[in-house]
């Protein structure tokens, strides 16, 4: 395991709360604006401008990414995306073409692994299989020659820590999954990293333990307070335990914020869909002064959303929202309401029962969308999807996907208005 002398586990997530980390010093600043000045975190782990590229591939193309004392970023993004080529980087086993890696004050794009500081978990754990659970958490404590009894002991708190104690003695291959799992976590932070990298260590664990570790690696890194930087493709999984996600696409970041910001306010189709808004339909509409409106289709009501500072032009656009953030009514368009949101008319084609709520597959125009519901519809029932506006993700429709047969943009807006003046 690599990893460096480290600098002592810190002590605590210094970001986390800039309100009570704030004091006010002296008499001629006030409270408000020295808490202004110290609510930005200061970075400790900053990635600048970053190209990788196997041979003439680029794989990552200019990552900028800023990483706080503390923090628990997650590296969201879909196979091949470049997630682990960034961590990798990062830990020093793959050399940037461009820009620089820093750790507090120090530049380490050109040192080795061992001396970043950094520790990494990779996805297959790689634990000596010879060795016993107390030797591979003691394995990096070894390497740096560190005397018996200091080995010892910090293997003793390790195994508590992680809930290994008794298990000393045993083989990886005498351990369950998870077991295995802490084992790497413990032998990672034996050495005292400055920086923790995870490389999906939990993707080799099933469902039920899953939910488990990760609730422990997150309480762990809480409580040690160490920068970690967590790779993953499981959205859930990044939004439950990550201070931040990073969503990565094609080697570049697509969008990075707090949890909720990024399933809430997703800025581009892909990151809408990546988080979860699979629903697509593409229909007339465009931004109209503070609002955005969608205009009468075959298939839809007019509707007009709030704006909400989004930058759209005057065309047709890409509709995006979540299977459970519709809702489905038996009755037809005619007998829908105004100011709802988009409100759509269509059939049940297929209803299914994943767990908790029915999932319905509903077919609007020649399109079809998802809708769950807490009350089965059957097929061939003709229907109505409500979208509120806060669940509607509205984009520029991408060239190629606007359908001929939808009215012109222009006529399109004056039909919704239009719409919207009749008395229904
Ligand atoms: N050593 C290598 N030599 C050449 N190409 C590589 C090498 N390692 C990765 N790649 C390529 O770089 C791209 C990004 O790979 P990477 O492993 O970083 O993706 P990822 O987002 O972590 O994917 P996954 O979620 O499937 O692990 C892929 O196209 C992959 O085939």
């Amino acid at each position: 395991m690599q990893g460096g002398s480290g600098a002592g586990f810190a002590s605590g997530p210094a970001h986390r709360s800039p309100e009570t980390s704030s004091k006010c010093y002296g008499t001629t600043i006030s409270c408000t604006a020295v808490q202004r000045i110290t609510s930005v975190p200061k970075t400790f782990l900053q990635i600048d401008n970053i190209s990788v590229s196997y041979g003439a591939n680029r794989i990552l193309d200019g990552i900028d990414l800023h990483i706080a004392k503390g923090e628990f970023v997650a590296l969201l993004g879909s196979s091949g995306c470049g997630k682990t080529t960034l961590l990798r980087t990062i830990a020093g086993f793959a050399q940037p073409d461009a820009g620089a890696i820093r750790v507090g004050s120090r530049d380490v794009t050109t040192f080795p692994p061992d001396k970043r500081g950094m520790a990494l978990v990779f996805q297959s754990y790689a634990l000596w299989p010879h060795m016993t659970v107390a030797q591979n958490i003691g394995y990096g404590l070894k390497l740096r020659r560190r005397s018996a009894a200091d080995i010892a002991g910090t293997v003793t708190e390790m195994e508590r820590l992680l809930g290994l104690t008794g298990l000393s003695a045993r083989k990886p291959a005498e351990l369950s999954g998870g077991q295995r799992q802490r084992v790497a976590l413990g032998r990672a932070l034996a050495i005292n990293p400055e920086i923790l990298l995870l490389d999906e260590p939990m993707s080799n664990l099933d469902a039920r333990i899953r939910l488990q570790v990760r609730h422990e690696i997150r309480a762990l890194q809480q409580k040690l307070g160490i920068t970690t930087v967590h790779v993953t493709h499981d959205r859930e999984e990044a939004m439950v335990m990550a201070d931040r996600i990073v969503i990565l696409n094609a080697g570049r970041i697509a969008q990075e914020g707090r949890p909720e910001a990024v399933y809430n306010r997703p800025q581009t189709a892909f990151v809408a869909t990546f988080m979860g808004a699979e629903n697509q339909l593409i229909l007339p509409g465009g931004a109209d002064g503070e609002t955005i409106a969608i205009a009468a289709g075959a298939s839809n009501a007019a509707c007009r959303v709030p704006r909400d500072g989004r930058m759209l032009s005057t065309g047709h656009l890409e509709v995006r929202f979540r299977a459970e953030a519709a809702t489905l009514e038996e009755r037809s368009l005619a007998a829908v309401p105004n100011g709802e949101g988009l409100v759509l008319a269509g059939d049940i084609v297929d209803v299914s029962y994943p767990g908790g709520l029915w999932r319905h597959t509903v077919r609007v125009g020649r399109q079809m969308i998802q809708v769950d519901a807490p009350r089965a519809c059957a097929p061939g029932t003709v229907v109505h999807v409500t979208v509120a506006p806060d669940n509607l993700f509205l984009f520029d429709a991408p060239a190629g996907t606007i359908p001929a047969a939808l009215p012109h943009p222009a006529t399109a807006l004056n039909e919704a208005r239009v719409l919207e003046a009749s008395p229904n």
